[in-house]
């Protein structure tokens, strides 16, 4: 299909070297020789000036505020979040080296495919993930896009709500010091969920620009430093096996066998246990690449926060971008890794919970518990902004902002979330399936394949290598795809318990 031409340019940008085609007014002198990245800023500032001088709203909407470290915050706050707590239970699966190895890979081919979503969108001037879909494919290419992100951060946000139902009931629990939940309003999950969206999220999520929200992504980013630091405590102060572990004998009988060798057998099997593996293989290993692909997700958050980045450049996008991932990358691993070694194989899917088989009133848990749940929290707002985008793109394309379908379509949006987590909490598998099929599209497959199609031949050849090196990608991309369907399904029909999805 013939990529279709600018016809949509009220929420369009400019920001490339192919200003020409897209800007109907005259191109500033002091910018007209473009030079890719160094003086890009340069065209990039002209360019929404130039935009529609006449629309002053408009222009506002989209001149850069946001500074580098602002930047940083809200895109790690975006990579960070459920994904998390799935890790340790990861490397459970698949042993410290072979986890390190592929966290490894992912977060490469993470920053690859913001490279490729960063220079498609310079060439054709546009920073929204369903545009280059857009410019790509067309209309089927922008639906397609625009339903992966609302689809996938749908599915992120219900996990975090979930988070919120059912451990904040078990955190005022805690506080107030009582043995059983109570029937009351404050202990109910549904009620709290509710609170926290209207009192939290609700708030954050009307604000018009992602660039507001770093400090609540700074602040929520602390939250998980303070988590990661609770974990890596606990692994020091947590007994392995823990007590319960001698249970394991249950299955001996106490009349024939001698105590000091059930002791024994004990004692060994404990040390067995509580020995790292450094390879692991077994039917939960699939399971890893998934879990970590779904906690790089950043890519639809990618392009609103380079919307918003003061004096943008594709390089100084790609720096924010290297650095919220290695930074995200260093707190993933360090999580996983202590989070495993504290239980080692006895680690939930959701490492959160296993620390409750510790002592569930133990008070630095209770903290981090609170660190988790405000860091989750903030994450929503970031996480519905790039759906509320999808949902303008589609319905609403070519109009100007307006307040009011602002705020109906974020209240809708997470009208929409709390329901799922309140009625539905087992639709929440789906977005299991969901998570398998849209991760690895907004990762590898798209970026991939809009590039293929938007960077001109003239200047990359089908042939040349980053073109081909796109289509690799995403091969990749659909590889990893099949293979979580289908072990997805293979455990559905043999009715093997649900693993640890990030939600
Ligand atoms: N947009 C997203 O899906 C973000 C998911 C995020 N990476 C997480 O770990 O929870």
């Amino acid at each position: 299909m013939e990529a279709p031409l600018q016809t949509e340019m009220v929420e369009l940008v400019p920001n490339g070297k192919h200003l020409e085609g897209l800007l109907p007014v005259v191109t500033p002198t002091a910018c007209i020789q473009r030079i890719e990245d160094s003086r890009q800023s340069c065209a990039e500032g002209k360019g929404f000036l130039q935009k529609s001088p006449s629309k002053e709203p408009h222009f506002t909407d989209f001149e850069g505020k946001t500074s580098f470290g602002m930047s940083v915050f809200n895109l790690s706050n975006a990579i960070m979040g459920s994904g998390i707590l799935g890790l340790a239970y990861a490397m459970a699966n698949t042993g410290i080296v072979l986890f390190l190895f592929l966290l490894t890979a992912v977060a490469l081919l993470s920053s690859y495919s913001i490279h490729l979503l960063l220079k498609s969108s310079g060439v054709v001037g546009i920073r929204a993930y369903e545009q280059l879909g857009y410019r790509a494919f067309g209309t089927p290419g922008k639906l397609v896009a625009a339903m992966a992100i609302t689809l996938q951060n749908i599915g992120a946000m219900s996990s975090y709500l979930y988070i919120i139902k059912s451990e904040l009931p078990l955190v005022i629990q805690t506080f107030l010091n009582l043995d059983d939940q109570t029937s009351d309003w404050y202990m109910n999950g549904n009620y709290l969920v509710i609170l926290v969206s209207v009192i939290i999220i609700l708030p954050l999520a009307l604000m018009r620009q992602l660039g507001y929200l770093g400090y609540s992504s700074g602040f929520s980013l602390s939250c998980m430093v303070f988590f990661l630091i609770a974990v890596i405590y606990k692994k020091f102060h947590v007994s392995c096996p823990l007590p319960s572990f001698g249970n394991t004998t249950d299955n001996f009988d106490y009349t024939e066998v001698m105590e000091e060798k059930v002791q024994v057998q004990v004692e060994t099997e404990a040390s067995a246990f509580c020995t790292p593996s450094y390879f692991t293989l077994n039917s939960q290993t699939a399971y890893t690449i998934p879990i970590m692909a779904f906690a790089f997700v950043c890519h639809p958050e990618v392009l609103p926060i380079y919307t918003e980045l003061k004096d943008p450049s594709k390089k100084k996008m790609q720096h924010i971008s290297n650095l919220s991932i290695s930074v995200m990358y260093v707190m993933y691993f360090l999580a996983a890794l202590f989070g495993y070694l504290t239980f080692y194989d006895s680690v939930e899917s959701e490492l959160l919970h296993t620390y409750i088989r510790v002592d569930p009133f133990d008070v630095l848990i209770l903290c981090v518990r609170v660190a988790v749940l405000t860091a989750v929290t903030l994450t929503v707002p970031i996480v519905l902004f790039p759906v509320r985008r999808a949902i303008q793109q589609i319905l609403f394309q070519n109009q100007e902002f307006n307040w009011l379908r602002h705020i109906l379509i974020a209240t809708g949006l997470l009208t929409f979330i709390n329901l799922l987590v309140i009625f539905a909490p087992n639709i929440l598998g789906i977005f299991g399936v969901i998570g398998a099929t849209s991760a690895p599209c907004l990762i590898f497959i798209f970026p991939a394949i809009f590039y293929f199609r938007i960077v001109p031949t003239e200047k990359e050849p089908a042939r040349s290598t980053p073109k081909i090196l796109a289509l690799c990608f995403a091969v990749l991309g659909f590889l990893l795809m099949t293979m979580s369907l289908s072990f997805i399904i293979i455990d559905w029909i043999s009715g093997t318990s649900q693993p640890g999805g990030s939600h």
